[in-house]
């Protein structure tokens, strides 16, 4: 009999994670699996659930949760020998990793994506010895996402981010940073550094337009030392895709980054805190299994 680990984030966006597990597991018994509920309590319970399914042999693990329970269950899975299939149910606040392969953010349509769905391989990104699926971040603005509390995001959603961000930019802070990618090099001052593996970035799925989950490279952009005069044109064309055009803004693709700054920096990773700089990135193409429509 195959079996399939349901992961459950009961946190997740408004916090109604535990309403679909039973349609779900009726689902899964329907396709002939032996369903495992796995419900998280704190951070890197997914991460130890799904490394338990893989040394177990599973066939398939659904994540039911935002990107942070997607982001501990996908490391769960990259340096296992047996990786199962993945099945994503969207109930985050932002869920950029659904966005970025058309799942649909109704949970009750990405529930039918377990009856029909094709697979589709994607691309995992590498930041010194962990993992991203998403998004690495590093200014303050990238900072500034921490300050959100989990009350306001289920509250207000990713308007809270938005809030939290426009405080920042008020004090317009910059930092400097040195870059070296696939053998070329640039520094200098930046709002805000990113590094894209995906189109959709804070629920912007403009951002990166580029960014094909399964292209092999990280998309980047440099947003230069701007002052807020500036920043609706940047706003502006964030929305319509165009960032990569703005003349306030450098835009590359590689393989392989390596990021430092001489002062401290955290970076976002995958919209939760990550490391400090410096730090190397990299892409392992084409890694894991996921259902899309
Ligand atoms: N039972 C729990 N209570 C509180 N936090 C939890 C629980 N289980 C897991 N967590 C932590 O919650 C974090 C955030 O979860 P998740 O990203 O799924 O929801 P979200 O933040 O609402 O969505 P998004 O990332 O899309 O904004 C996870 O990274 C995980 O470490």
């Amino acid at each position: 009999m195959n079996k399939a680990m349901m992961i459950v984030n009961p946190s997740s966006g408004k916090e109604e994670a535990v309403d679909y597990v039973e349609e779900i597991e009726q689902i899964l018994s329907q396709q002939g699996y032996e369903v495992k509920i796995s419900q998280t309590e704190k951070e890197l319970d997914a991460t130890k659930f799904c490394q338990n399914a893989c040394k177990d042999e599973y066939d398939l693990i659904i994540s039911i949760g935002g990107d942070g329970t997607l982001h501990e269950t996908i490391n769960g899975l990259i340096d296992e020998h047996h990786r199962p299939k993945l099945g994503i149910i969207p109930m985050g606040t932002v869920n950029d990793f659904a966005r970025a392969l058309n799942i649909p953010l109704d949970p009750k349509e990405a529930i039918e994506l377990i009856r029909h769905h094709k697979i589709r391989k994607v691309d995992i990104g590498k930041i010194n010895e962990d993992y991203f699926v998403n998004i690495v971040a590093a200014g303050a603005i990238a900072e500034a996402v921490y300050e959100v509390s989990p009350e306001e995001k289920t509250k207000m959603g990713p308007l809270a981010y938005v809030l939290e961000g426009v405080k920042t930019l008020a004090s317009n802070p910059t930092y400097p940073l040195a870059i070296e990618y696939d053998g070329q090099y640039w520094e200098g001052n930046s709002l805000l550094f990113l590094a894209a593996l995906t189109n959709s970035i804070g629920g912007f799925e403009k951002i990166a337009p580029d960014a094909e989950v399964d292209d092999g490279m990280i998309h980047c952009y440099i947003i230069d030392d701007i002052n807020v005069l500036k920043l609706p044109a940047v706003m502006s064309s964030i929305m319509t895709g165009k960032l990569k055009k703005n003349k306030d803004v450098t835009y590359f693709k590689a393989k392989s980054i390596k990021l430092s700054s001489p002062d401290e920096l955290i970076t976002n990773v995958d919209g939760e805190e990550g490391q400090k700089l410096p730090i190397e990135l990299g892409v392992i193409s084409n890694h894991i299994e996921v259902m899309v429509p």
